[in-house]
């Protein structure tokens, strides 16, 4: 497996979107890119990083005379960095703070699709949650009630169809109540376990004496803990991560046991 290291993406961090800005994310095939061409009316240009394969589709809509700048990411089911479109989706939310975050679910599938909301939720509160493909779903005899959905979760729920442009003014209208602010997401927070809980603690105030307000402690304690090595060129951060496993206890058992790491060097 290849690891690509931030300073590959330098010109994500200086490329200036216009504000406001919106990211869609989600799993593979959800529809993001049928939104993204709904929104903006097919007039996106691609922008491919040169020698690789992962690109970036931006475009712009109106609405409520306001422009938005929206950008495609690559469909990803996890933020956890293992691969170079997880890397890209990951730090273009850490690093570009879209105003506001979609991610798009298949109403299909969920459960497994929630997995990414959830990681989004830890990096930003700005998000909607968008069910998409409630018409392939229905013919499952799938229903996904988003007002209950919306309560568990604590971040507004859009039900669409966006092959058929169902929802999407809808959608446009949240984007815009949550970019004005007047609807003000409170996502659910994930609690791991009394262990995990003590060690994110112990990081975070490090974590946001160093970096303050830059990155997301809580996330940057995270990727910490889950051994996320793609955070290598963070100097700062990685510095915290090494002492950290001489500090504590938990260091090593952690990053020997979260599946998905490459354990230690
Ligand atoms: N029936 C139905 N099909 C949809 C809907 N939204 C998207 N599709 C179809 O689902 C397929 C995948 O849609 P894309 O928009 O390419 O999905 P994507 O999330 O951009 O996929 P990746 O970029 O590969 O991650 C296409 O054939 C779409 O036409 C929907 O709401 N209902
Ligand atoms: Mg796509």
């Amino acid at each position: 497996m290849k690891f690509y290291k931030v300073r590959d993406m330098d010109f994500l961090m200086d490329d200036n979107f216009p504000r406001p800005l919106v990211a869609l994310a989600g799993n593979p095939n959800t529809g993001k890119s049928t939104i993204f061409n709904a929104l903006t009316g097919l007039k996106q240009h691609t922008g491919n990083w040169p020698g690789k394969t992962v690109s970036l589709a931006r475009g712009t809509f109106y609405h409520r005379n306001v422009k938005f700048c929206v950008v495609d990411l690559p469909g990803t089911y996890s933020l956890l960095a293992n691969s170079l479109e997880e890397q890209v989706a990951r730090n273009f939310i850490l690093f570009n703070r879209p105003d506001v975050m979609l991610v798009i679910t298949d109403a299909t599938c969920l459960e497994r699709n929630l997995n990414l909301a959830l990681q989004i939720m830890e990096i930003t509160d700005r998000i909607i949650v968008c069910v998409n493909l409630i018409d392939e779903a229905a013919k499952k005899g799938i229903y996904v009630d988003g007002d209950v959905l919306s309560k568990e979760l604590g971040v507004p729920v859009v039900a669409t169809a966006a092959r058929r442009g169902i929802g999407l003014f809808e959608l446009k209208e949240m984007i815009f109540k949550v970019y004005s602010g007047k609807v003000k997401p409170s996502p659910r927070k994930v609690n791991y376990g009394e262990e995990l809980e003590k060690a994110i603690g112990e990081l975070v105030p490090r974590l946001e004496n160093t970096f303050s307000g830059r990155i997301n402690p809580r996330w940057a304690a995270l990727s910490i803990i889950s051994g996320d090595y793609s955070i290598e060129d963070l100097e700062e951060l990685v510095k915290i991560r090494d002492e950290s496993r001489e500090e504590s206890a938990y260091g090593y058992s952690f990053f020997s046991q979260l599946p998905g790491n490459r354990g230690l060097k």
